[in-house]
């Protein structure tokens, strides 16, 4: 990740652009969106025309009041806005940066008949073809069609190690604005001016098309429906006081309604949105909407691959035994002409093996002969040699099918070989020439460390957890127990997550999953929440809610962490809120009616100085309390993993029982400052 975005969200610039934008956001046109503090603000506006004008409102002994009262309402909307613009903040900067990556670009477009032409890159379009050469910008999203490179995608995720783009397989898409370091390619275009991967990051960080989540929209219009009662209630209590001969000022039932809505949640909510959402740009992962970071945090079932998510995924060969007959110095050179041409690390590592343990083998046999790839589906790979044989490596009961399927016996200590490797956590790959099984590869690879702590903490917060592998179940189950899941599916094909996940769903679980190749892509449009690989395919990328620029699949234990953070941030602040405002209430209503009928004095439970400065503290209290919180709505609440219902009765104690006491507090001590001067 790159350092311009770690900067911190209170770094001097930032905070004073936030400052310039919360007096932007004064407007009523703009302000209206968030209806809490437009009331707040008319509010302020009918006060600000009393001060004025004191002549025409019967106001004239009540200037320096009105202009005090003025003061603190205006400032109340102004702490709400600069709450929203500095969480709006870093977004925007970051914006800028990427804008500055987009500076137009030209592109060698390949013409009818092959020659190449030199375009403004904003004149690609899907399906143009397009040559990059060495030290030249990729003009946009495309997937390589011909050719190798090293490209450097530090632009869009900050990793500054190149990383190797190929046609074919899984590694073939390129993001335009990312540079070609050595080497040539020849790309196809997949995507419109304005709608490629860097655009659409754009308008993200800078929250462009930012629409509220569902979860907002309900909170939102419950705090609306609170305004509107207290609305009615506070303009009601005037005429109902004059009935019984008590004068109520407007300033001061403007002061009692603006304490008693829910200002607090309502300055803060967006901008708890809008740093959840950064929390989770910052950790170099993109939400395609606030809508799935929501998701996130409400996951009950999480989908993880084993190798390489909870396994290093380095599975390298560290024995080869041989079965039946079998000589091991055989059943060693097969393995090395099975995987001459392998080029996955578990391929490399078994030549690897080969040279360390000083084996030898005749590479010529495999000259000439046609290679069998790796295929998820087949989980085998080798080659057919020009003498007709055929070589193949691969999961042992894959192996024992294919050799059955030729007539072919398998050795009886065959079995015992690979459930002695699977029961120590390794892959068993066994080795076969036709109808003759020659031994088995033992492929090792570790669990990383510190899963087995994340698994107990997603477990504490309730999420089940699903290993799916296309390993054999005993390499699975030790795994898995290894690990800590709770659950897993061995000998998976890639249309079984799906399946799996459909199954979850049923139950009314949400899901999420990770996934980067071309056939996760209908997994991950299925989950919930779906977190794509930046080095997978274009589909896959297309496919998902999320993409994680440093593709590292365990992330989204963290990204469910954050969007959990997110939701319980909310939930603190809005009963920390409420619980206020029915605080503040206990102050404001005695220190009214003293005023109107100062033999009330009885009602002054709190001791505050006078009505005056009781109402003037309620409503200091009232808006300072919106920055105070600004930190804890940007960074969010402290977290630990625990059950929802837990979590509730905790915070419901923290945030309701702290929400009530806090005003208590803090109206005394500023009604003790207040009143040396009033
Ligand atoms: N290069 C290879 N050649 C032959 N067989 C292989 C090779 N790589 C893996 N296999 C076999 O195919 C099986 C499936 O591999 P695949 O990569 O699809 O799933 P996996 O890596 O075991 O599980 P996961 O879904 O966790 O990645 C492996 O368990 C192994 O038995
Ligand atoms: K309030
Ligand atoms: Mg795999």
């Amino acid at each position: 990740m790159n350092d311009k975005r770690k900067k911190s969200m209170f770094s001097g610039p930032l905070v004073a652009d936030a400052l310039k934008a919360s007096a932007i956001k004064l407007n009523p046109a703009v302000m209206m969106k968030n209806p809490v503090m437009f009331v707040v603000e008319v509010g302020t506006v009918i006060v600000l025309l009393m001060t004025l004008f004191p002549g025409y409102f019967d106001a004239k002994d009540r200037i320096g009041f009105n202009l005090t009262v003025f003061l603190i309402l205006l400032f109340t909307v102004l702490f709400a806005n600069f709450a929203e613009a500095l969480a709006e903040g870093r977004g925007k900067a970051q914006a800028d940066t990427l804008k500055r990556t987009k500076k137009e670009i030209t592109a060698n477009k390949v013409v009818n008949g092959g020659g190449v032409k030199t375009v403004p890159s904003t004149e690609l379009r899907k399906g143009d073809i397009v040559v990059v050469s060495q030290g030249e910008m990729i003009p946009g999203d495309g997937e390589v069609i011909e050719g190798l490179a090293s490209v450097d995608e530090s632009a869009i995720t900050g990793e500054s190690a190149p990383v190797i783009k190929e046609a074919g397989g899984d590694f073939n898409s390129v993001t335009g604005g990312t540079r070609v370091v050595s080497d040539r390619i020849k790309i196809r275009i997949t995507s419109d001016p304005g709608e490629t991967f860097i655009d659409r990051m754009i308008a993200l960080v800078e929250g462009a098309k930012r629409q509220k989540t569902p979860n907002e929209i309900a909170l939102n219009t419950l705090l609306i429906s609170l305004t509107i009662i207290f609305l009615i209630v506070v303009v009601t209590l005037g005429p109902i006081a004059s009935y019984v001969d008590v004068k109520l000022e407007v300033p001061v039932l403007i002061a009692l309604l603006v304490c008693l809505i829910p200002t607090t949640i309502g300055g803060l909510l967006s901008a708890i949105g809008i740093a959840g959402m950064d929390r989770v740009t910052q950790f170099n992962v993109l939400a395609m909407s606030g809508k799935a970071v929501e998701a996130a945090g409400d996951i009950n079932t999480m989908i993880l691959d084993k190798t390489g998510t909870i396994t290093f995924g380095n599975r390298m060969a560290s024995d080869i035994v041989a079965v039946g007959d079998a000589r091991i110095e055989e059943t060693a050179a097969w393995a090395a002409i099975a995987s001459i041409r392998d080029e996955t690390p578990e391929g490399r590592s078994v030549l690897e093996w080969m040279k360390k343990n000083g084996k030898t083998f005749d590479a010529a046999i495999g000259e000439g002969g046609s290679f069998v790839e790796f295929k998820a589906e087949t989980r085998m790979s080798g080659i057919d040699l020009p003498d007709g044989r055929q070589v193949r490596k691969g999961a042992v009961d894959a192996i024992r099918k294919w050799v059955a399927t030729q007539g072919g016996v398998v050795p009886e200590d065959l079995s015992k070989q690979a459930d002695r490797i699977a029961s120590e956590g390794g892959t068993p790959l066994a080795v076969a020439v036709d109808k003759q099984v020659f031994g088995v590869i033992y492929l090792k690879d570790t669990v990383k460390p510190g899963m087995k702590e994340r698994f107990d903490q997603l477990r504490a917060m309730g999420i089940k957890t699903i290993m799916c592998t296309g390993d054999n179940p005993l390499t699975a189950a030790t795994i898995a127990r290894e690990a800590g899941v709770d659950d897993f599916i061995a000998e998976s094909k890639p249309e079984d997550k799906i399946a799996v996940i459909r199954r979850e769903q049923v139950d009314g679980k949400l899901v999420a999953m990770t996934g980067d190749g071309t056939n996760d892509a209908p997994a991950l449009a299925q989950a919930d929440v779906g977190l794509a690989m930046n080095s997978g395919t274009t589909a896959a990328k297309e496919a998902a809610n999320m993409v994680d620029l440093d593709s590292d699949p365990s992330k989204i234990i963290e990204v469910v962490a954050i969007g959990k953070q997110l939701l319980m941030t909310r939930g603190a602040l809005t009963t920390f809120s409420i619980a206020n405002d029915i605080a503040k209430y206990f102050a404001i209503i005695p220190a009214m009616f003293m005023l109107a009928i100062p033999q009330m004095d009885a009602l002054n439970v709190m001791q505050l100085g006078s009505p005056l400065s009781a109402i003037l503290s309620a409503l200091v209290f009232n808006a300072i309390i919106i920055p105070l919180l600004i930190p804890l709505a940007m960074k969010g609440v402290a977290y630990r993993p625990m059950s929802a219902s837990r979590l509730l009765s905790r915070n419901l104690l923290v945030y309701g029982l702290g929400g009530i006491v806090a005003p208590f507090v803090g109206i005394k001590l500023i009604d003790m400052l207040v009143h040396v001067w009033i």
